[in-house]
């Protein structure tokens, strides 16, 4: 059923994991994947854990349906803790908590139908009814005229789409996604995210997705939780995270400089700018340089469509002089546009030094999410919230 949301969610708690610790032992060895994590998910939000390799993404997702029996923690799940239930009373309760995974985890020998179909027969729902339920799932992730074909004849992404539609069977609160799009190109990772957005506005399914990627959180969460060694070291808003990233973690995740060790300082007499869905209308680089009679160039630029919203980050080098930089960074005063200012260049920039750590300036122009046209020179007009 649609329902209306806000773009945090509905504030009321679904998933509630309190204290989660999870051991895995092995003879004298012992694995501490998930260390006292505690996080809240609203229903009808989109809520991404993101995390390094190793971080514990898996083991905890995996807890919250209890795949994974937490060592120690309680997960509440729609006001029930499902630590106390018995083995029947918690495959009852699964039954709200689609999941799906890297590799999709079709059966082979069913044909797509069959594949979506599988749920309901465990389900004991009657075979019309489920006959009509299979079609509607299959429209509404676009593959109807794929029923009749085994897995094997898909693409990956096609193959999560029919995973999408199996988990989504037994009309689901919640959809546990395990780097789901981690095995998909870019373009196929993109209508994949695409279409859980829309199965979150639409049916109002909260979903939690596991990502190593901060484009994927950035593309269709509304909070994340940044997870290393097995602890969550971040949470936040996603725009918050990704402008003003607090964790050496969280840093390293969203600038690939970071990732390869050898970020840099600013080059001299540049300028940072941080866009953040709140900018007036007026394109700033134009504006910039007739209101500051300033030349400006840029230098790179990269900016992303963050739950609807544009943000992005751009480097602009400035004159060299130090009355027209002062004249720039008034602008950007005025305007309210975050910026990170060189060393090298007069004055200090009001951006916490972390903050110009957001989504790497370096980023070619032409990267496909790339909304800023360079090759004219300008930002598009970014309006209010
Ligand atoms: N069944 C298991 N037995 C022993 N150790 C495990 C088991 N599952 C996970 N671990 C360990 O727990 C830690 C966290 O693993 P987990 O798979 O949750 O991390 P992750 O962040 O999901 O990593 P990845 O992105 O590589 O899947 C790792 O050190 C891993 O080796």
């Amino acid at each position: 059923m649609p329902k209306d949301k806000t773009p945090e969610g509905n504030d009321v708690p679904v998933i509630e994991l309190r204290n989660i610790d999870k051991t895995f032992r092995s003879g004298k060895t012992a694995v501490s994947a998930v260390r006292n994590v505690s996080l809240s998910v609203s229903d009808g939000e989109i809520f991404g854990i993101i995390g390094f390799s190793g971080a514990g993404k898996s083991t905890l997702v995996r807890c919250i349906n209890l795949l994974e029996r937490p060592t120690s923690g309680q997960v509440v799940v729609d006001g029930v803790d499902l630590t106390t239930l018995s083995a029947k009373q918690l495959r009852a309760a699964r039954k709200n908590i689609g999941m799906i995974f890297q590799q999709f985890n079709l059966l082979s020998q069913r044909t797509v139908a069959n594949n979506v179909r599988f749920p309901l027969e465990t389900s004991g729902v009657p075979r019309a009814r489920a006959d009509e339920r299979v079609r509607e799932l299959l429209q509404l992730v676009d593959l109807s005229d794929k029923a009749d074909v085994y897995p094997a004849q898909l693409s990956g992404g096609q193959k999560q789409r029919v995973a999408i539609a199996r988990a989504l069977a037994c009309n689901p609160k919640i959809i546990l996604c395990d780097e789901a799009t981690s095995a998909l190109d870019p373009l196929t990772t993109h209508s994949i995210l695409d279409l859980l957005k829309r199965l979150n506005e639409q049916l109002g399914v909260t979903i939690v997705v596991i990502t190593h990627e901060m484009r994927v959180v950035e593309q269709i969460c509304d909070r994340v939780a940044v997870m290393d060694a097995g602890e969550v070291v971040e949470e936040g808003r996603v725009r918050d995270v990704f402008l003003r990233p607090q964790s050496e973690t969280a840093r390293r995740l969203i600038d690939p400089a970071y990732q390869t060790g050898s970020r840099v300082s600013l080059p001299p007499n540049t300028l940072r700018l941080a866009f953040t869905g709140e900018e007036s209308g007026a394109p700033v680089i134009s504006d910039l340089t007739v209101q500051c009679n300033a030349m400006v160039s840029i230098v790179s630029a990269n900016t992303e469509n963050i739950g609807g919203k544009p943000f992005g980050q751009m480097l602009i080098e400035m004159p060299p002089d130090a009355a027209s930089q002062a004249r720039i960074c008034a602008y950007l005063d005025k305007r309210g546009i975050s910026y990170e200012k060189s060393d090298a260049s007069e004055g200090g920039g009001r951006m916490p030094k972390q903050a110009a750590s957001a989504p790497s300036a370096q980023a070619p122009a032409s990267d496909a999410s790339n909304a800023c046209d360079t090759s004219q020179n300008d930002v598009p007009a970014i309006g209010k919230e």
